[in-house]
């Protein structure tokens, strides 16, 4: 820095380079050295003053001033300060390359050579920076700037703190091996950006070198990914992923339409950034030692400061050279262009006009709002009173009083025990729907509320009807053993094409009225009015012939499969199916589905639970059409189900069917249009129930297995007399069926698991009947999100790592499986937050032999051996139920059976659960969807 004063007559000021939220930054023009360049960042008075920005101008100046004292190619350096009547002026180094954060939209992503390039010099500018006790707190691709030759310069400090030098002992130390924890000291400011905001800053209000460190994580990601790690919806969901470490990883494609996988040493490096326990991150020292950078000399000062845009002998490098997408003539900004002559007294400080990434500074009421609702405190005062403008500086453990800060962290009490339930607590948000695809995605299977109509069915069981047809109700897919689903379709035929939704939709023919889609007849038969008429019998015939069949349709069906290795779907990176997977999957399959033929296939659900597919097209040419393919059984707890915007009424949408780390088919529908036009001979009328949607016939088909178990499960059960007494019997259907009560050790009828021994349900259905209206009558089960028993999925427990063998246990052993029940009481402490919970249960399969049965560890002893012995199918004598067991064994067993197919669903459901008036009992009646609209009405209305 120079004493010299200067003034803004000194320069000549050009084109504008960009709005800050106070300040236009100009370029400028050194009178007395014309050669000289600079951007001169002018600040209007008024405007900081009004906007109350002069401690972040003030930070700023201080912080820059003390940077500038020693170049470092690696900052924008601060020339001169000065001011006049209206501006502040802060001249500072010129960066033509504009911000890296262009660089990255107009590339998409950054290949290997850059992403390493880049990072080097980001951790060498960072160490530097902490170096002199400054924390920069708004690290991200923004307020990375880039000279002429693509080398990068950090920018904009005004969030910056500094760290008080004695606190540190050798300020030098911030890349020392642990991040330690400093509570006694408070930043002046309370900044960032929600994406790249660090853990500690959000769940104990600290800050320190390590959440610069959390932001360089981010950086290095969304150089790969294209995007940040974590976004969500909102600022609130934001934070929770970032809490719950909840992000994806997908292909390195880049906007030139090349994909490249992800070198595995870089996801690790994100991954020992990315930590939530700031003593477990990695530091800049040891990020330096990370083999990523293996061939990285870190005193090569001058190799490691090389521009992106030179070659190594440091010449700029030419389109010629073979690298034209990513030369500078196509990244540099071209704004030397029009260059007008500004007299300075005539700068204009314009508004912002571009919509600047949200500061948290601006949305600190997001983080407090946020922190209240996972109930965490600072510790010292309620958070609602905490200025949050104030969090705690997080200094190297080597400082003196690192020792005891730390002992003070893991006292706080209002700090969680470990990052683990809070992972579990938050680990829930609806991912962040990517440009390139609709934003509403997701829905979990899950076992939350039940479905009104079917749970007031399920108070008189049926028995399940034996199949007729020739596939085998087999037993119950294994959960721990994966099943390799047939493959859909001869490979060099590919079965069905997944169009993204927006081609499906357009593929659509306009929604014809729910009343003519109602009775729409098989697509064969569409072309004519006659031959529609003649469809309705069709069916009813089919019905009747098979009437193991819940639902039979013409609908494309795409598998893909797990590959251990892809970069997608690889088992390490595997996370959850989220916006961003389902968007990788698209774009990673896009050519593939583009050149698939279009074969429906015959889906068919039976009530057994199986779901197979049958190649409606193949028929007449290799007589296949009549086989067919199992491709899972729905009471497999290794399935889940989402709908993917799935709408049958507009058929538009995708049904995804999940086989747990194996398999994923996504089912859409054709359009009536499709239908119609695509000749196939199949038989006229393949379809059966198309007056019920896919989601509700899953329901059914579960709901049926489920009665089989619940009666299965009763049959086990004893009661002794008093509690016998206390139950109303409804009146027997015929005398002889009847038996007048229900006594201790009544022997369960043998219950063949292929449903071969229904006469013996039937012959004991009254008993049964009785024992199960008494149960379902009784009060309602409410399986809260929010209830008592906080047991964790498995997923969540372990992260992302959690394996297979981990879920067998869990799914295997009646003893030590938590039930489905049990997953969806994943405590969080967001209470009415439904949508919350909706997806907490992301992960719940969609169908468990378990969802009903009583946590066996916390169960009674009678209660335990009654699920030992449902397990092992022996029934056992039990001793009489006390009242309070019988109670606890009713509500169990009443409990309601429920998967969420959408969150607005859920939303539906959970109302008409809560509300006993005739009117919203008809919606109930009439359907999710239908309810659904009513509430919308009558929402508008109210
Ligand atoms: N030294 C520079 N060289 C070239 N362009 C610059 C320079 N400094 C800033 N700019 C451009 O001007 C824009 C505004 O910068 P400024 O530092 O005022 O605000 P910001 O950091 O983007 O926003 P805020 O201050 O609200 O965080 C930047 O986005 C960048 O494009």
């Amino acid at each position: 820095m120079t004493s010299r004063k200067r003034s803004p007559h000194d320069f000549i000021f050009k084109e504008e380079l960009g709005h800050g939220s106070y300040s236009t930054v100009f370029k400028a023009v050194d009178k007395r050295s014309p050669n000289k360049i600079y951007a001169i960042k002018v600040c209007s008075k008024k405007h900081i003053i009004k906007e109350a920005k002069v401690k972040y101008v003030t930070i700023e100046k201080n912080t820059m001033n003390l940077l500038a004292q020693k170049h470092h190619p690696g900052i924008i350096k601060l020339y001169y300060t000065f001011h006049d009547e209206e501006n502040l002026y802060f001249v500072l180094d010129f960066a033509p390359g504009g911000e890296l954060l262009s660089l990255l939209h107009r590339m998409g992503t950054f290949n290997e050579l850059w992403t390493r390039h880049f990072t080097v010099q980001l951790v060498d500018a960072l160490e530097f920076i902490h170096s002199h006790g400054i924390i920069h707190r708004d690290l991200k691709p923004e307020n990375v700037l880039l000279d002429k030759d693509g080398r990068l310069m950090i920018t904009d400090f005004g969030a910056a703190s500094t760290i008080d030098s004695s606190l540190s002992d050798n300020s030098t130390r911030c890349n020392s091996d642990s991040n330690s924890v400093n509570d006694n000291q408070s930043c002046a400011s309370f900044v960032g950006t929600a994406e790249y905001v660090s853990p500690e800053l959000l769940l104990y209000n600290q800050c320190g070198y390590c959440s610069d460190i959390w932001a360089l994580g981010c950086m290095i990601y969304q150089f790969l990914q294209g995007q940040p790690p974590f976004r969500g919806d909102n600022e609130l969901k934001t934070f929770e992923k970032i809490v719950a470490l909840d992000y994806p990883w997908g292909p390195n494609k880049r906007l030139n339409n090349t994909t490249s996988p992800i070198n595995p040493l870089a996801i690790n490096l994100v991954r020992k950034i990315l930590v939530v326990e700031v003593n477990e991150r990695i530091s800049l020292s040891v990020i330096k030692k990370h083999p990523y950078f293996a061939k990285i000399d870190w005193n090569d000062k001058v190799k490691i400061w090389r521009g992106i845009w030179q070659n190594p002998q440091g010449q700029l490098i030419q389109q010629s050279t073979g690298v034209p997408s990513s030369s500078p003539q196509h990244v540099l900004p071209i704004r030397q262009l029009h260059v007008i002559d500004t007299p300075a007294r005539n700068i204009q400080i314009t508004k912002q006009k571009r919509k600047k990434p949200t500061k948290i500074s601006s949305t600190t009421s997001s983080i407090v709002v946020w922190r209240k609702r996972l109930g965490i405190s600072t510790g010292k005062d309620d958070l609602g009173t905490v200025p949050s403008t104030a969090p705690t500086i997080i200094v190297p453990n080597d400082s003196k009083i690192s020792t005891a800060t730390v002992t003070h962290l893991s006292s706080n009490s209002a700090r969680p025990a470990s990052s683990q339930p809070i992972q579990a607590q938050t680990k829930r948000t609806q991912p962040t729907a990517p440009n390139r695809i609709p934003p509403k995605v997701l829905i979990n299977s899950a076992n939350i509320k039940n479905k009104p109509t079917p749970r007031q069915k399920a108070i008189v069981p049926t028995p399940l009807t034996p199949p007729t047809q020739p596939t085998p109700p087999t037993q119950p897919t294994q959960p721990t053993q994966p099943t390799q689903p047939a493959p859909l379709a001869p490979p060099s035929v590919p079965s069905a094409p997944l169009a993204p939704p927006s081609t499906q939709s357009s593929l659509s023919a306009p929604s014809a009225p729910s009343s003519i889609q109602s009775s729409l007849p098989a697509p064969s038969v569409l072309s004519t009015q006659t031959k529609q008429q003649d469809m309705v019998p069709t069916l009813d015939v089919k019905n009747t012939i098979d009437p193991s069949t819940l639902k039979q349709d013409y609908v494309f069906i795409y598998g893909i499969p797990y590959e251990a290795e892809g970069p997608a779907m690889s088992l390490n990176s595997y996370n959850k199916i989220d916006n961003d997977l389902i968007t990788s999957l698209v774009t990673q399959y896009k050519e593939e589905l583009k050149s698939s033929k279009m074969f429906l296939q015959l889906l068919t659900l039976k009530k057994n639970g199986i779901l197979s597919y049958r190649n409606a097209g193949q028929q007449d040419r290799d007589n296949q059409g009549n086989m067919d393919h199992q491709m899972a059984n729905i009471e497999d707890s290794d399935l889940s189900m989402y709908d993917f915007e799935f709408n049958e009424l507009s058929r538009k949408g995708f049904l995804i069917l999940e086989k747990y780390k194996n398999k994923l088919w996504f089912i859409s529908l054709p359009s009536y249009s499709i239908l119609s036009k695509i000749p196939f001979n199949a038989e006229k009328s393949l379809t059966i129930n198309d007056n019920e949607n896919w989601v509700d016939c899953f329901f059914r088909a579960r709901q049926l297995l489920e009665e089989k178990q619940i009666l299965d499960k009763i049959s086990n059960v004893s009661f002794d007399s008093k509690v016998s007494n206390e139950t109303t019997s409804p009146p027997p259907t015929s005398k002889k069926d009847h038996t007048p009560s229900i006594s201790n050790g009544v022997t369960p009828p043998a219950y063949d698991t292929k449903y071969g021994s229904q006469n013996n349900v039937r012959q004991n259905n009254n008993v049964k009947q009785e024992a199960f209206s008494h149960i379902a009558t009784t009060g309602k089960d409410k399986p809260s999100v929010n209830s008592a028993s906080a047991i964790t999925h498995p997923r969540v427990l372990s992260g992302n790592s959690t394996n297979k063998s981990t879920r067998k246990t869990i799914a295997g052993s009646p003893k030590s499986a938590p039930s489905a029940n049990a997953y969806s009481n994943t405590t969080t402490p967001i209470s009415g937050n439904r949508s919350t919970n909706v997806t907490n249960n992301r992960h719940a399969p969609l169908l468990s032999k378990r969802q009903n049965l009583p946590t066996y560890s916390n169960s009674s002893p009678t209660v335990r051996s009654q699920i030992k012995s449902a397990g092992q199918r022996q029934p056992t004598p039990s001793p009489p139920l006390s009242p309070m067991e019988y109670s606890a064994v009713k509500e169990k067993y009443s409990a309601p059976s429920n998967m969420v197919i959408s969150s607005s669903r859920y939303e539906v459901l959970h109302t008409l659960n809560n509300s006993q008036t005739n009117f919203d009992r008809e919606i109930a009646s009439r359907g999710a969807s239908a309810a659904f609209k009513s509430l919308q009405k009558n929402k508008k209305k109210n």
